[in-house]
This record gives structure tokens, sequence and C-alpha cells, in this order.
């Protein structure tokens, strides 16, 4: 028996690249570090693309989408039928993601893990289907053990694809009515903190709204919340889309692929993923501060630093996608600055 993909070790970005684009930085026409956070993009970019000159101009959006068994209980303030109908308005065109990875020259990859009602429209949608949405978490485990090896495999086949395409950055998306409740218990039980540090309204609940959302995801946490295990945690509290999403982001670090982390959603799978394969944090950029409350948290818990805060709420991969501009802008001003040398411009 081989070892499944998720526990092998990852590769790990070039030292070396990274040394190289650190001394460069301080040899272009500016203070040091006069360029923040874009000196930090681009030195990691050159170490996990091994590139002296990085790039991300080849984008691969993945969109997972699944159901969740306990969106029954008044937990989002949309219904059920919605994630159909958004899967059909990605790979129609319609969404946040599809316009924002058109105006990207991405690819958007649309993946259906588990979408309880049937779809409107299937074309141009991957089919990973797994079960009509997960097991309502309050009574019963998300998911068996064969089907989460199956969703983290799906992401992995993704990665795969974006690898195949020549992808130079991998973002993963989410859709699935519930999942803000299926993250913030994962991430309250990986990170041993408080439900009402990582609750919020989600699509849009009201104050009596989240607390009904808290006491469900505290009910959860009493019947699954002793095992801080990442596989079994993932498999009572997670989604088919979360657990993609783990593995798409384990899958694109071990084909040298950067990933680029966009909101709450995101973030918890790529928690459950670093708890899984503990070196991806390297291989992770983190796009933007969602508003939904909780993500600061979920952050801070992880020492990422995000590129934007724009109050942002929506998922989808949306975040991701509106920083890849300021990743480009890294990546020019790193390739395309004179030095000083160059210039004839004294460096102090
Ligand atoms: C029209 C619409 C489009 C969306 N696109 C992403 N989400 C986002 O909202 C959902 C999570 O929130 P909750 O846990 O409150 O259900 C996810 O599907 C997420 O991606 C959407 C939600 C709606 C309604
Ligand atoms: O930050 C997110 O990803 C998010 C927040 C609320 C609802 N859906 C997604």
């Amino acid at each position: 028996m081989t070892d499944p993909f998720w526990q092998l070790p990852l590769p790990q970005p070039s030292r070396a690249h990274y040394d190289r684009a650190l001394a460069r930085q301080q040899q272009l026409t500016k203070p040091p570090g006069s360029l923040g956070q874009l000196e930090a993009l681009a030195c990691h970019l050159c170490a996990q693309q091994h590139r002296d000159r990085p790039a991300v101009d080849r984008v691969h959006v993945a969109v997972f989408a699944a159901d969740h068994g306990i969106a029954a209980d008044g937990v989002s303030a949309f219904p059920q039928e919605v994630t159909a109908q958004m899967v059909a308005n990605f790979a129609a065109g319609g969404a946040a993601i599809s316009v924002l990875a058109r105006q990207l020259g991405a690819s958007l990859e649309v993946v259906n893990l588990g979408v309880a009602h049937p779809l409107p429209d299937d074309r141009g949608v991957t089919d990973e289907w797994i079960a009509a949405g997960t097991g309502n978490l309050m009574k019963e485990p998300a998911m068996t053990a064969e089907q989460l090896e199956q969703a983290l495999e799906a992401g992995d086949r993704s990665a795969a694809r974006a690898s195949e395409a020549g992808a130079e950055l991998f973002i993963g998306g989410d859709m699935g009515i519930g999942n803000t409740t299926s993250a913030s218990a994962l991430a309250s039980l990986l990170l041993g903190a408080r439900v009402e540090e990582l609750v919020g309204p989600g699509t849009g609940l009201d104050e009596v709204g989240v607390a009904r959302k808290a006491r469900r995801i505290r009910a959860a946490l009493q019947r699954h919340g002793s095992d801080t295990d990442p596989f079994n945690a993932l498999a009572s509290l997670g989604g088919f889309e979360i657990a993609a999403l783990a593995g798409a982001m384990i899958g694109a670090a071990h084909r040298g692929i950067p990933v680029l982390v966009d909101g709450f959603i995101v973030t918890a799978a790529a928690l459950a993923a670093t708890h899984l394969s503990p070196n991806l944090m390297t291989w992770l950029h983190f796009s933007h501060q969602s508003r939904e409350s909780g993500h600061r948290y979920l952050l801070d818990a992880m020492g990422a630093t995000p590129v934007l805060d724009l109050d942002m709420r929506l998922g989808e991969g949306s975040g991701a996608a509106v920083a890849v501009p300021v990743l480009r802008s890294a990546c020019a001003l790193h390739n395309e600055m004179a030095t000083f040398t160059e210039a004839g411009v004294s460096d102090g």
C-alpha cells in the first residue's frame, strides 16, 4: 500500500531562488523595503516557481461545489437550491468569479462534488459527484472516510489539470449553501477556539440567526469535537467541497504551483490542509480578509497576512481573483525595474 498523496512529503520552495530574489530586491532603484509586501510576494513566488523572474500570467481557478445536510436547520440566509443554480451560473459565465476569471484571462473549472438538487444545466461542469450533500453534522458525521478520500482525490485531480495546463498560480473557490457553518465548526475544532470567535452571518443572517447557527455548531462539536486528527475532523465536520479544496491545495503544492487562498471557507480548508500536510504553509499566499467575522481570527491563528481587505464576503474564489493583479504587479516590478547600477542611481 502506498501512502495517500496528502501524507507524502511536499517539495520545498527553493532557498537559492529566494536568496537571489531578496538580493535583487535590495538592488532595485527604490529604498530597500519600500515596496512592502510586494517584495516578499515576489521573493516567495521566485522560490515556489524555481524562477528568477516569477510570473502569474497563467491562473487556474477551480470552484468546488457541494451541499450540506446542516442547511436544513436554518443556518443560511438562502435555500439549498441556490447551490445548484449558482453552479449553472458559474458555467454560463454570469457569476462574480466567472467575470473575474475572464478579466484575468484565467481558466475557470467548476467541479460538482455533491450538489443535492438537479443542475438546471450541467454543460461545462466537471462531474466528481460523491453524494447529494453531506450528512447533518449535528446528528451524524458529515461523510465517511471513503467519501473524504474521494473528495481529497478529486481536488488533487483538479490540481493535476491545472499543472497540465501550465498554471503558474492555483485559486480554489467554494460554493455550497451552509458551508460557513461547516467551516466554522472545523476551524473551532482544529484551533481549539471558542465558537463565538469563528461564527458569523455568512450570506446574511441577522443576530438571532447567528445565535442559532452558533448553537448548531456547538451541538456538532459536542458530538464530534474531541478528535483533532485532521482527517477525522474533515470527515465529521467538513464538506465535500472543503475537503476537495484541501486536496487541491496539497495537490498544487506537490506540483510546484503556488496557491492563492480566498476567504473564510477556503482559509478553513487551508487550515485543515496544513494540519494534514504541515509544510503546505510555504506554498500559500493569502489574498484577502473577508468581512465574515472569524476570518481575522483564522488568519491570525495561521500567522497569515492577507494582501487585501475590501469588506468582501462572497466566496467562489472571488477575493483571490481580485488580488491577482497585485501579484502581477509584484512580479512586473521584480522583473522589470532597473537596478541602481543599470540606471546609474546612487544607492546611498
Ligand atoms: C447567490 C449566492 C451566490 C454565492 N456565491 C458564493 N456564496 C457563498 O455563500 C455560501 C456560504 O454562506 P452560508 O453558510 O451563509 O450559506 C457559500 O455557498 C459561499 O460560497 C454565495 C451565496 C449566494 C446566496
Ligand atoms: O469569506 C468567504 O469566503 C465567505 C463569507 C460569507 C459567505 N460566503 C463566503
